[in-house]
């Protein structure tokens, strides 16, 4: 082996099952990257061809472009955002929305971001149309929550072959196909291998390895904590636990994560072997950032369902494929699974994932999380 050789050799793209997959992953990769950038991207789908924003990333200069390529720019919110703000009750598919003024910044934030709720009036609207969530439009919202950004697109529908070159020296827009962004997070979970392992003696756990597993386009990984030797030919006490830095890492007490974690890793020590995933879907899957805004719309009253709801998020947008697929690897086909969530239950089932057993794993409350909790039981079905 030479000094620069990698060290993994690198498969033909030819040879490769994985690298259609991995194409389209790095696609939409590049895709959100140019939303959280403040670029615009083209998508196209059945519906046509657009040019797309993130609202949360837009500025006064990219909106002017985008204005400048078509004569009706719109704004699109998911159904749930637009349902919170009164422009289409109870809607099921995501919105467009014209203003009747031009489109600025403050226009698109107000109607995007619900901490701005008690600024104001919104701005003059001229139309709400319903449209479907798996046409152009209804994946850049898909796009914009795979970037972890709010949930809201600025589109503007394009005329044949592309936008105008009006300017030859500027970039060109990058191009995505709907059905790659609506695909990514099956293919991203179906890609996953493992790329690492090592023991990590814990406290309380001294047998346990880490193994880590990321999809082929090298994005964020999942890891899998393996305390002593599961028999796999028997139901494994497995807990799936969404990664939480507030409650994990920092000991919040907004949430019970802290004590679940460690008290997940406990009692699988104490039975003396099990799995425990640490899932990559912080904030029931809508990020950091945006489980941040939902906690301050939490504090100005809303529950925790409610506040993902004004955000313009269903109430829990994880999925459990990546779970399945890791257990698949694992070799695990039934589990005894340490949780509160009948949701969780159910996932894996669809995913030929047997749960033979459900096993509770509640903690006290505290005067923080009461609420929290209470929530989940009386409104998830989470059962206490
Ligand atoms: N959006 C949002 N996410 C939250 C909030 N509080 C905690 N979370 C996230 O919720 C997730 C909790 O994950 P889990 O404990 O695995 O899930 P669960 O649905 O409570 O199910 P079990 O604990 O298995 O009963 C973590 O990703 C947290 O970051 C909140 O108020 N809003
Ligand atoms: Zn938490």
């Amino acid at each position: 082996m030479t000094d620069n050789a990698p060290c993994v050799p690198f498969a033909s793209a030819a040879a490769d099952p994985l690298a259609d997959t991995g194409r389209l992953l790095a696609r939409v990769d590049r895709g959100l990257a140019e939303l959280r950038l403040g670029a615009a991207v083209t998508i196209t789908g059945d519906d046509g061809r657009l040019m797309a924003l993130a609202a949360e990333s837009a500025s006064a200069q990219t909106l002017a472009d985008l204005a400048a390529l078509g004569p009706s720019p719109r704004v699109i919110l998911t159904g749930r955002r637009a349902s919170v703000l009164g422009l289409a009750p109870a809607a099921t598919t995501p919105v467009a929305v014209t203003l009747k003024g031009g489109l600025d910044v403050g226009a698109i934030c107000r109607l995007a971001d619900p901490c701005l709720d008690l600024d104001g009036p919104l701005p003059a609207i001229a139309a709400v149309d319903p449209i479907a969530g798996d046409g152009s439009a209804g994946a850049a919202v898909v796009l914009a929550k795979l970037a972890r950004l709010l949930p809201a697109a600025v589109v503007v529908a394009l005329e044949g072959a592309g936008p105008p070159a009006t300017d030859p020296a500027a970039p060109l827009a990058f191009a995505l196909a709907a059905t790659d962004i609506l695909r990514y997070q099956t293919a991203a979970a179906r890609s996953l291998r493992k790329v690492s392992e090592a023991r990590v003696p814990l406290a309380g756990a001294e047998h346990t390895r880490i193994l880590a597993f990321r999809p082929s386009d090298g994005g964020t990984e999942h890891l899998a904590i393996i305390v002593g030797e599961p028999d796999s030919l028997q139901p494994v006490l497995t807990r799936l636990h969404s990664e939480c830095f507030t409650g994990d890492l920092l000991g919040s007490l907004r949430c019970d994560c802290g004590d679940q974690l460690r008290g997940a890793l406990d009692a699988i020590a104490a039975e003396g072997s099990g799995v425990l995933l640490y899932l990559a879907q912080e904030g029931r899957g809508i990020g950091l950032v945006n489980k941040l805004r939902a906690y301050q719309l939490q504090d100005q009253g809303f529950d925790t369902l409610d506040a993902n709801g004004q955000l313009g998020f269903d109430d829990d947008e994880r999925i459990y494929l990546p779970a399945a697929e890791i257990l698949r690897q694992l070799g695990i086909s039934r589990v005894r699974l340490l949780t509160n969530n009948p949701l969780k239950v159910e996932a894996l089932g669809r995913h030929a994932i047997t749960v033979v057993e459900r096993v509770p794993h509640i903690y006290e409350p505290n005067p923080y999380n009461l609420r929290y909790l209470q929530t989940k039981a009386r409104r998830s079905g989470h059962l206490f």
